[in-house]
């Protein structure tokens, strides 16, 4: 079936290596290649999560209960204006299907290459296993082998991508991919409560059928330069909310913070949620989208699912009406398609794209 990322007509370039190879081929003693070196990492300090600054935690335990709602409706609302970023603890996914998913998602990329290659990416593609997101041959390569989905709605699947090994591997990602679509709903709705506009004001800025893809990234560790190889650059992410499971207890999320680099240690069975660059459009730059990269870890592999829940292409990104600054939008309105072509055209560097919607206001 026709995929949405069709009508995008982006161009990569074709990678056909793994990083899990390349890390085996060098075992301990080799070099790693100069394609995944990135010197710009020395610049850049690292803030631990210290006292009085570490990611705002919301508790959707206490969003839906009467007596406590409004409190944790604003500390959410904070915390997406002031971090764009929190961690989301009692979010009601079942812990079965949270134990199956990772499960399988773990299996997955355990397998030879050439099962993994089952479900490649094709050339100019964007669904499959493989390196992503590769616009020209001299650019740096992220340390990640990652397995991209669209799961909702689901008669948008290109089911050929969706491993059939592990065997169970379709069916726990199609019931995680249910639970995160319940949760990112609540979510919006508690923001619409925080901006003071009616729920349907904000999703629909959705109409239609909202859309989710997954990105599973699997980072294999670098004994020899964990510090000078990025598993993720810095980017935002293009869509409405972005909500991350860690799969391993491994750590590597980092946010850009006042300038700086804060290292996010996600609290047990938490879910990182992230404001997206559409709900920082349609919120007039109220909430924000802030900029985060992956680092990785010398001796332990880290994997995490990310689920982007988005808009249809069809439907227009722009500030809603009821959040105009003395009335004046602070980015201009584009379609849906001109706004996805727009975000890879800008190279997932850095907010580049999203700067590039400001209006001079
Ligand atoms: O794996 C992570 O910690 C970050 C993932 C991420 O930012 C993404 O997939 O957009
Ligand atoms: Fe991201």
């Amino acid at each position: 079936m026709a995929d949405r990322f069709d009508k995008l007509q982006v161009e990569f370039i074709d990678q056909d290596e793994s990083v899990q190879d390349v890390a085996d081929a060098i075992g301990s003693s080799g070099d790693v290649p100069e394609r995944y070196v990135r010197p710009e990492m020395e610049a850049d300090p690292v803030i631990v999560d210290a006292d009085g600054y570490s990611l705002p935690v919301i508790d959707m335990s206490r969003l839906i209960d009467p007596e406590f709602s409004e409190e944790e409706i604003a500390k959410l609302g904070s915390a997406c204006e002031d971090w764009g970023f929190f961690q989301l603890v009692n979010h009601g996914v079942d812990g079965e299907s949270l134990k199956q998913v990772k499960a399988d998602v773990a299996e997955f990329f355990s397998l030879p290459l050439q099962e993994k290659m089952a479900v490649a990416i094709q050339p100019n593609g964007l669904q499959g296993f493989g390196h992503h997101f590769v616009f020209s041959k001299d650019q740096k390569l992220d340390w990640v082998d990652l397995l991209f989905l669209t799961t909702r709605p689901a008669e948008e699947r290109s089911m050929d991508f969706w491993p059939t090994n592990p065997p169970t591997f379709r069916d726990s990602l199609d019931k995680y991919s249910q639970e995160i679509a319940d949760v990112s709903d609540k979510l919006f709705k508690f923001m619409a409560i925080d901006l003071g506009v009616d729920e349907e004001a904000l999703l629909g800025a959705f109409k239609g059928k909202p859309h989710q893809s997954v990105r599973i990234n699997h980072y294999p560790p670098c004994r020899q330069a964990a510090d000078r190889v990025l598993g993720l650059s810095p980017h935002t992410d293009g869509v409405g909310m972005t909500l991350l499971l860690q799969v391993n207890g491994v750590q590597g999320l980092q946010i850009r913070k006042d300038g700086r680099w804060f290292a996010v240690q996600n609290l047990p069975g938490a879910l990182i949620v992230n404001v997206g660059d559409v709900l920082e459009i349609i919120t007039n730059g109220k909430y924000r989208s802030i900029e985060h990269r992956a680092v990785i870890n010398p001796d332990k592999e880290r994997i995490t699912i990310a689920a982007f829940q988005s808009a249809p292409l069809s439907c227009t990104v722009g500030p809603l009406q009821e959040l105009l600054m003395n009335g004046e939008p602070r980015y201009k309105t584009v379609d849906g398609v001109e706004f996805t072509k727009g975000y890879f055209a800008a190279k997932l560097e850095g907010r580049r794209y999203l700067e590039s919607l400001k209006l001079g206001v």
